[in-house]
């Protein structure tokens, strides 16, 4: 335990390597020769259809695979090597150098909980702080992801998806964690609600001199959120690059596919919406 929550230095250590990372379930190679780094302050997207491996390598990272995965390799996060650490050493990790923002905040939130006590364990965790410093760093942090102090008192039913997801970022961030992984943020929220919360967590992580793991299925998104990315497919990495580099001219066929049914959704999208317009003002 410690009482500061230091500001992070600029050290041009990398934040995360990963090295050939092999992960297998009951025999099966669930992750194969995974090779992946994120610099300090870097946004760096992760994409790949659905089952190509993404939320497995962000789980791998610190150790929250299922009980009976192997994982062989190396992970080094900050220059600590985290394949073989210990699970007081993983614990310490957790929630402290790094943060984690998942899907479903509805399934993250615990619903008895008030949203103040939520966002307060992370700090009662790592940091032996007094119960007023604890109490006006959790309302400050509320504050910054745009929730009133009132909010402290609600639980997670009381608010909107979009609000949920905001207190699930402050829950990531109130330790102020070098690494932030945030796989599919905003899947669950509407357009304008996702914009809002995308830009928010970019801000937020950037203001805190913090690195991103950004993981989605969405180009869109994957272009508004991050400078450089990896695509995944059937557990391994087939490319990486500056995103707009991967989006503009991606070299595997795989991201072109990818890439194509995205524009063919939003064509779709947009004429679905034309139609309906049309339809409205006959
Ligand atoms: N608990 C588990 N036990 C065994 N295999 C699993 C388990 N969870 C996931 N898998 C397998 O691991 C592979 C990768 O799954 P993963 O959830 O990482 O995909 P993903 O790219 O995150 O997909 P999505 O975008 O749908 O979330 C899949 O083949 C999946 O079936």
């Amino acid at each position: 335990m410690s009482t500061s929550l230091n500001a992070h230095s600029g050290s041009l250590a990398k934040a995360l390597t990963i090295r050939d990372l092999d992960v297998t379930i009951a025999g099966h190679s669930i992750l194969s020769q995974v090779s992946l780094d994120i610099g300090t302050r870097a946004r760096v997207g992760l994409i790949g259809a659905s089952g190509s491996g993404k939320s497995m390598l962000s789980r791998s990272i610190l150790s929250l695979l299922p009980a009976h995965a192997q994982a062989a390799g190396s992970i080094r996060l900050f220059n600590k090597e985290l394949v073989g650490a210990s699970d007081r050493e993983l614990a310490e990790m957790r929630g402290r150098t790094v943060g984690m923002i998942f899907q479903n905040p509805a399934s993250t939130l615990n619903p008895v909980m008030k949203v103040g006590r939520q966002i307060a364990l992370p700090l009662r965790l790592h940091y032996n702080l007094p119960a007023d410093e604890r109490l006006r760093r959790v309302e400050a942090m509320l504050n910054r992801v745009g929730l009133p102090s009132s909010m402290l008192d609600a639980y997670p039913h009381q608010l909107s998806g979009g609000q949920q997801q905001r207190v699930a970022i402050a829950t990531a961030l109130v330790t102020s964690p070098r690494l932030i992984i945030a796989d599919e943020p905003t899947t669950a929220l509407d357009s304008i609600t996702q914009l809002h919360i995308l830009d928010l967590l970019v801000d937020l992580v950037d203001q805190a001199g913090a690195s991103l793991l950004f993981i989605t299925h969405d180009f869109g998104v994957l272009a508004h959120v991050t400078s450089s990315c990896y695509v995944m497919d059937h557990g391994r990495i087939i490319e990486h690059g500056n995103t707009s580099n991967v989006l503009a001219k991606p070299s595997s066929p795989v991201t072109r596919r990818l890439a194509q049914s995205a524009e063919e959704l939003k064509f779709d999208n947009a004429h679905a919406s034309l139609s309906q317009e049309g339809d409205n003002n006959d």
